[in-house]
């Protein structure tokens, strides 16, 4: 098997993108696991597929794996190389491009200047369509972890996220504290966890330790989570600019019963193919 493949970014956070409209394509856990690794494979965050609209009310269907081979509902930044790669790959007109994910449904509009905006839908703060085990629906819960008490809003936004607000984002342990929030069981499908420090109401710094990607340059929905967290709790108004290591996204949530929209750039990296490995 020999597979044809766009790489892409969106603020470093990369991806492998897959024509699979004509179903061809049936991956393992082991397949993603292979494309997605940095020396036997392509090399990525998330493998992306682009797939045939199922049904009359969407132009394509959007499924997303992490890098440890697991497929996931939700993935911002992916959805802007997604939009991308359709003005680069089809001649698809209609504006905006309204893809099915499993998460629902979500509209992708292009802009001439690269930019891509993504309507990521209403954050919802509900603890069971996080999910996430809490009595009772709170803008901050505390988490004990090995005998220190931490404080986090918790959102989905399609995907799980926990958001911890920090004085000194560099001084934060990333690599330790996130997988040992992320293995909390209180998260029974996992999350990505993000670390904020605020500039002001409308400007943030952040870096998520992803659920089955570890820590990435950027992620779109640990964005559009940070920022329905601190608007929710009080400390960030409804447009907020956002400095992730691999660059700026601008998030924009007016408050429940809206969507929260994420405004980014999507780039080709390379166009490449890979032969499969028989050992996979
Ligand atoms: N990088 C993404 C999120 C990808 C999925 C995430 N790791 C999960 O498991 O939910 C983004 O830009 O949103």
């Amino acid at each position: 098997m020999a597979l044809e493949f766009t790489k892409m970014q969106g603020l470093g956070n990369d991806f492998v993108v897959i024509d699979n409209r004509a179903a061809t394509f049936d991956p393992t856990p082991g397949h993603i696991r292979w494309l997605a690794d940095r020396r036997f494979g392509v090399g990525c965050d998330q493998v992306l597929l682009v797939e045939a609209a199922p049904d009359d009310g969407v132009d394509f269907g959007y499924r997303i794996f992490n890098a440890d081979g697991g497929e996931v509902d939700q993935c911002g930044n992916g959805a802007r190389c997604f939009a991308r790669w359709i003005r680069e790959h089809t001649d698809f007109a209609g504006d905006p491009v309204r893809v099915a994910t499993r998460a629902g449904r979500m509209a992708l509009t292009t802009h001439p200047d690269g930019q891509v905006d993504v309507d990521m839908g209403e954050p919802r703060f509900e603890p069971a369509a996080i999910p996430f085990e809490a009595p009772e629906r709170a803008d901050e819960y505390e988490l004990v972890l090995e005998d220190r008490t931490f404080r986090i809003g918790a959102v989905g936004l399609g995907n799980p996220h926990a958001v911890m607000r920090v004085e000194a984002l560099d001084r934060v342990p990333v690599a330790t504290m996130g997988p040992a929030i992320q293995a909390l069981e209180r998260f029974p499908e996992g999350v990505n966890v993000g670390f904020v420090e605020a500039h002001g109401r409308d400007h943030i710094r952040l870096r998520v330790f992803e659920r089955g990607s570890g820590e990435t340059l950027a992620c779109g929905s640990g964005a559009c989570a940070a920022v329905a967290v601190g608007r929710q709790q009080g400390w960030l108004d409804g447009t907020v600019t956002v400095d992730l290591p691999g660059g700026r996204l601008t998030i924009h949530w007016p408050g429940p019963g809206s969507p929260i929209t994420l405004t980014g750039p999507a780039k080709t990296v390379f166009e490449g193919r890979i032969d499969h490995d028989p050992a996979v």
